[in-house]
């Protein structure tokens, strides 16, 4: 894929920037360049660094267990500093030939000088996995990006490189990583993450040894599976219940019930582990609706449309628009992962589904925190879902009575498992 993301930087090719400045108008892109440029496109560099101080962070860590650990703590330093001192934008930045070379940072903007920023700012120069670099203009108005490193004195200039605004490319760099690193596509895949951050979770062994003893049938038996996805307070968990009596069908949810009780360590983790967890409750929920779809129908709330679509959504930045576009790889169904016979997206209109998230009450977890806090993520979540093919999802509008949902829903199966 990163054929398509070469740009015409001349002899040298340096990462490739780009900062989500603006929702609306999508990321700025800037490369670097050793010697001094003149023709710089200086109006969009003095939009990103203009006004005040101006730092980027990003991990350089090759363990990709340690990687995903020090881009939370990152993440979690910057977020300590109070929104009104700083405007903090998500960077991503890629090398245009290089396969798997992106990684995400973050460009931060001084609003006012502060000891909590510099303290902040100091922390994170003494941590060796994370890169710190400051952009400065010199006296003929050219951007530099300046390395910085930590010294007894205070901060210490390396290297630094003249910064060059440049077109964007082809496909957001955030898309680059996707495959295997933000959603699974193989039991295998997602197994080994686990696996390498056992030592460092000891919760991985309970969670491989499930998986190990998973019932692994290939084939679904006689009777239809329907999933149930959606967002949280769509009606899901009313629909399935009620769907399990009207047919008599099995219930079964991913993760599974065995895992429930390892969520709450899990969900606390980067992405990378997240993600991992799971898809393996995916791998271990399919062994459940092999065997249980030989006796009875099956009905599965989420399963791997919500794993893919949580975790797409996720790992790319800004808006809908710098998804990757439908028909890309991402979105196609793991080849050794059970299919179901249909999948239905329960869709409401957001002000319904504020309603209902009142009036059920539960405790929020980090994703629908996430959810209520950023309709672009919102908007990402749904879109995926969408795009997602083999099976893709058809849509069903949740929002009349439990009951004419459900009348809808059995109908819709009746229909499409030919019943
Ligand atoms: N089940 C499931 N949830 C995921 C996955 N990735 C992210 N999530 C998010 C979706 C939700 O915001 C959150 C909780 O989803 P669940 O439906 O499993 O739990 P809960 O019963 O609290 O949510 P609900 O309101 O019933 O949809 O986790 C995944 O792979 N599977
Ligand atoms: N069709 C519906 N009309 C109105 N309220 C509903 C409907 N389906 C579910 N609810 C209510 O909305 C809230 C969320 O429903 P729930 O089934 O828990 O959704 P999910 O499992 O998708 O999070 C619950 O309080 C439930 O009683």
């Amino acid at each position: 894929m990163a054929r398509r993301m070469i740009l015409n930087l001349g002899q040298w090719c340096s990462r490739i920037f780009g900062v989500e400045c603006d929702k609306r108008t999508g990321p700025v892109y800037f490369a670097l360049h050793k010697d001094k440029q003149t023709d710089q496109r200086g109006n969009e560099l003095r939009q990103l660094f203009g006004d005040g101080k101006v730092y980027s962070f990003h991990v350089r860590c090759k363990d990709r267990i340690q990687r995903s650990k020090f881009d939370e703590l990152l993440q979690n330093k910057l977020s300590s500093i109070p929104s009104d001192d700083c405007t903090i934008m998500e960077m991503s930045s890629f090398l245009p030939s290089v396969q798997q070379s992106f990684i995400k940072g973050f460009l931060l903007k001084l609003n006012s000088d502060n000891t909590i920023t510099e303290k902040v700012v100091d922390e994170l120069l003494r941590v060796d996995a994370v890169s710190v670099c400051s952009y400065v203009q010199d006296r003929d108005e050219v951007w530099w990006q300046q390395h910085l490193s930590p010294s007894e004195e205070g901060t210490v200039m390396s290297t630094r490189y003249c910064v060059i605004a440049t077109g964007a490319p082809e496909l957001h760099p955030s898309i680059l990583n996707i495959i295997n690193n933000d959603v699974f596509y193989s039991f295998e895949e997602a197994y080994n993450v686990l696996t390498e951050c056992s030592d460092i979770i000891p919760e991985s062994k309970a969670v491989l040894d499930l998986a190990d003893q998973r019932i692994d049938l290939s084939e679904t038996g006689k009777f239809p599976v329907i999933v149930i996805e959606g967002l949280d307070a769509t009606g899901k968990t009313t629909l399935t219940e009620s769907l399990k009596e009207a047919m008599n069908a099995a219930l079964l949810r991913s993760p599974p019930h065995c895992l429930a009780p390892l969520r709450p360590r899990f969900d606390c983790e980067p992405p990378l582990i997240r993600r991992a967890f799971y898809a393996l409750g995916n791998y271990i929920t399919a062994g459940q609706i092999a065997r249980e779809s030989s006796k009875a129908p099956v009905i599965v709330d989420r399963y791997w449309h919500s794993t893919a679509a949580y975790a797409i959504a996720t790992a790319v930045s800004g808006g809908v628009g710098n998804l990757p576009a439908s028909r890309s790889e991402v979105y196609r169904w793991p080849k050794d992962l059970l299919p179901p016979s249909l999948v239905l997206l329960l869709t409401i209109d957001p002000e319904e589904r504020q309603r209902r998230l009142r009036g059920r009450g539960l405790e929020q977890t980090r994703e629908e925190a996430e959810l209520e806090a950023n309709h672009l993520f919102r908007q990402k979540v749904e879109e995926a879902y969408r795009r997602i093919e083999d099976p893709a999802c058809v849509t069903v509008d949740a929002s009349p009575s439990p009951d004419k949902v459900l009348q809808q829903v059995l109908l819709l199966i009746k229909n499409k498992c030919h019943l």
